[in-house]
């Protein structure tokens, strides 16, 4: 077991490339949001955007498009009812299944289109859907990120036996291709290659709907903008929990619109640990 810690956050939030441009940050495709979860994917793609990734189109039920272009004039909207194809072509990174409900043939588009080479995030309803209709994961680089309830439907772990590293170890053997596992709960648990990684931080001001759509939309910027992906996926679990237990000491909850918010700071202070760590190598980066 790994303590998740500040310095495996500070380590991969770098400062920016002077000469860039948005297609270096990655293109994050968002699919969920039913006609009554579109809050989901709005929180979602505000992560996404926040974190800083390069380009995000939202896939989603249109009766959430006026909503998502007036809360969030930075993304773009389509149709999750269309043909997805294209769309997915275009992404770097797809996160499914926010607020996506029981809209099953949305989830078997994206899994048929999807290639090895890309980073899908499967969250919420998406983790429900594949246990429910016995769905196995398509050939990508996959990160799971299911609450107790969601992993025991889909990794069929009691919640009383998360707890135990080797019983979510022994679920993990039986899921090809191997994903990166974010279990949720008040102590989460990372499982990427052959490690666990717990965090130590964050608490109950956290318990609140919309609280695991933030951290999902966090992993797809991460995952858009740092590589590898697995330390991109720590920092994004990392960066999530710091940022709440920060406004707690103000607030006695923590909306997910508000660690949203404070996001591009908080990574704007990491980046400038590492500028402190490193100042010959960022001055050649001018
Ligand atoms: N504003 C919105 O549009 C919101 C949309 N949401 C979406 O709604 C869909 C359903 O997700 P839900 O999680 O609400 O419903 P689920 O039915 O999937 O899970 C909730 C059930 O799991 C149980 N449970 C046990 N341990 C838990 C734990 N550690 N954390 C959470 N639940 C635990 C609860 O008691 C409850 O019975 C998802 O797609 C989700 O993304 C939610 O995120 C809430 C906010
Ligand atoms: N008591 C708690 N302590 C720390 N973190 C918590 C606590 N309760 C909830 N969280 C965090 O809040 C998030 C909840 O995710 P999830 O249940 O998927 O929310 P939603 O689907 O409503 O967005 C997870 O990141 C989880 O770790
Ligand atoms: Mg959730």
């Amino acid at each position: 077991m790994i303590n998740l810690s500040h310095n495996l956050a500070a380590n991969i939030i770098t400062p920016r490339k002077k000469d860039s441009f948005k297609g270096n940050y990655g293109h994050v495709l968002i699919v969920g949001g039913n006609e009554n979860l579109g809050g989901a994917v709005i929180m979602n793609a505000q992560a996404a955007v926040q974190s800083g990734a390069g380009l995000v189109t939202v896939a989603t039920d249109m009766s959430n498009k006026t909503a998502i272009h007036a809360r969030l004039p930075e993304v773009m909207v389509m149709d999750f009812r269309q043909d997805l194809t294209k769309a997915v072509q275009k992404a770097d990174v797809v996160l499914i299944g926010s607020g996506l409900g029981e809209e099953l043939s949305v989830l078997q588009n994206v899994f048929a289109q999807i290639n090895a080479e890309q980073t899908l995030i499967i969250d919420g309803s998406a983790i429900t859907m594949m246990a429910e209709h016995n769905l196995s994961l398509p050939n990508a680089q996959v990160v799971l990120t299911p609450h107790q309830m969601e992993w025991q439907r889909f990794g069929e772990v009691p919640i009383a036996n998360q707890s135990m590293e080797d019983a979510n170890w022994e679920a993990l053997v039986n899921i090809k291709p191997e994903p990166i596992l974010v279990l949720k709960s008040s102590a989460t648990q990372v499982y990427l290659e052959d490690d666990m990684y717990q965090l130590s931080i964050g608490g109950p001001y956290q318990a609140t709907g919309g609280m695991g759509d933030t951290l999902a939309g966090m992993v797809a910027g991460f995952a858009a903008q740092f590589k590898p992906l697995g330390p991109a996926v720590l920092a994004a679990v990392y960066c999530h929990s710091a940022i709440a237990e920060e406004l707690s000491k103000k607030a006695y909850v923590t909306l997910p619109s508000k660690i949203a918010e404070a996001i591009p700071a908080f990574m704007q202070r990491l980046a400038e640990e590492t500028v402190a760590k490193d100042p010959v190598d960022t001055k050649q980066e001018e």
